[in-house]
């Protein structure tokens, strides 16, 4: 079956096509500054169909699979996109505000532009639907759980869901039986403790900005200073914006990308070496933490763009994971490649590992799954 992969952003529109019978992977490619360069999700969808054309020799897309970030309480399991589920995914917008929104535009884009393509949304937040409630619970009132969904939902679990037992068949464990604590470390960035393969616990939760130093998210802070701020005459859009894009690394280092922050720090500059810092420390500790909760991992693996490549924040991480025993192996760990690879020594006493993760091959895997089932006619 051919599909079509779509991670929209808000600003930005990253595809995939991939014939899921082979595996091949036929074209990849972003649109990036929709809103400015391109006005807007329909202008992109004309953009892709146009490269479609040309990149796929004629032959016609069967399905389209949608990243979607947020699915609430309502999605355990990837869905046929119909009118319904797509106002449901838009209700969740205040809940993903980086992220929803842009869904819902790409998905109805696709329908406008292609009204017979069965459309798939694939969940950020289906895989963490197996958290206890210790884990997902907020110590806040109940009343705030049953009236807004307050509680922790989770994120990158299509990521998770696919790294997991990927590291487990790699170091010959029974994805079943495999216990360990997974770093996805991307522009949004979270911890994710995984029991006997499922998740158990995670650093993100009612929104993708609790827990690790990203990007531009802060990660944890005292919600004090949200109140604290708000007596400042701080309004809602701009605390927001303060959290959500003002802060992370980019609030640090003065820079966003960890490639750029790397550099700046090899050559001396202060503020990027704390903002190394304050992020490996922050994530030390969350590694420490679900080692106790998974009842002692049976591996720390690292995943997405700043796991998979970037060695000297893997070094500054795992330099202080001694006390679990854990032992880096400097010269394993500045190897490249998309292959899953140990990188610490052999006596470590729990293996570090680099595992690449693949959410777009989750993502069709799971669409041709959905839409292979499909027993009439989808209609939206
Ligand atoms: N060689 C590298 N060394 C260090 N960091 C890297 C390297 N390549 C990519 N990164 C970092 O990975 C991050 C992006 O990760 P990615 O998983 O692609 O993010 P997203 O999918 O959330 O956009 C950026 O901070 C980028 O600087
Ligand atoms: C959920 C999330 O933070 O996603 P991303 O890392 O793609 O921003
Ligand atoms: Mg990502």
């Amino acid at each position: 079956m051919l599909v079509l992969v779509i991670n929209s952003g808000s600003s930005s529109l990253k595809y995939q096509v991939r014939e899921t019978d082979t595996e091949e992977l036929l074209t990849k490619g972003i649109i990036d500054r929709i809103g400015d360069v391109v006005p807007d999700h329909a202008a992109a969808l004309e953009e892709l169909a146009g490269r479609l054309r040309e990149e796929l020799d004629g032959r016609s897309i069967d399905a389209v699979g949608h990243r979607v970030v947020h699915g609430g309480e309502r999605f355990s399991e990837p869905v046929l996109i119909n009118n319904e589920i797509v106002r449901s995914i838009e209700r969740l917008s205040p809940l993903a505000p980086l992220h929803n929104p842009a869904s819902a535009m790409g998905i109805r884009a696709v329908h406008d532009k292609w009204p017979k393509i069965p459309q798939v949304a694939v969940f950020d937040t289906a895989f963490h639907r197996t958290l206890p409630e210790r884990a997902w619970h907020y110590a806040l009132p109940n009343t705030l759980y049953r009236r807004y969904g307050i509680r922790r939902y989770g994120f990158h679990g299509t990521s998770y869901g696919y790294v997991a037992p990927t590291a487990a068949r790699f170091l010959g464990i029974d994805p079943a039986r495999f216990n360990a604590v997974i770093a996805h470390l991307g522009n949004g960035a979270s911890v994710a403790a995984i029991r006997n393969g499922k998740s158990i616990d995670t650093s993100m939760g009612f929104t993708p900005l609790e827990g690790l130093v990203m990007g531009t998210r802060s990660g944890d802070v005292d919600p004090s200073i949200l109140i604290f701020l708000a007596r400042q005459g701080y309004d809602a859009d701009t605390l927001d914006d303060l959290l959500n894009r003002e802060s992370g690394l980019r609030a640090l280092a003065g820079e966003s990308d960890m490639r750029s922050i790397e550099t700046a720090a090899e050559q001396g500059d202060e503020r990027s070496r704390l903002a190394l810092d304050v992020a490996a420390y922050r994530l030390a500790k969350y590694i420490g933490a679900y080692h106790v909760a998974v009842g002692g991992a049976q591996a720390v693996v690292f995943t997405a763009g700043i796991g998979e490549n970037g060695w000297k924040f893997r070094q500054l991480v795992l330099d202080q994971l001694g006390p679990l025993g854990i032992r880096l192996d400097s010269e394993a760990n500045l190897v490249t490649g998309k292959q899953a690879r140990r990188i610490s020594t052999e006596d470590s006493a729990i293996p570090a590992l680099v595992v690449p993760t693949d959410e777009e091959e989750a993502i069709a895997e799971a669409t041709a799954a959905v839409v292979g089932n499909l027993e009439q006619e989808p209609v939206f």
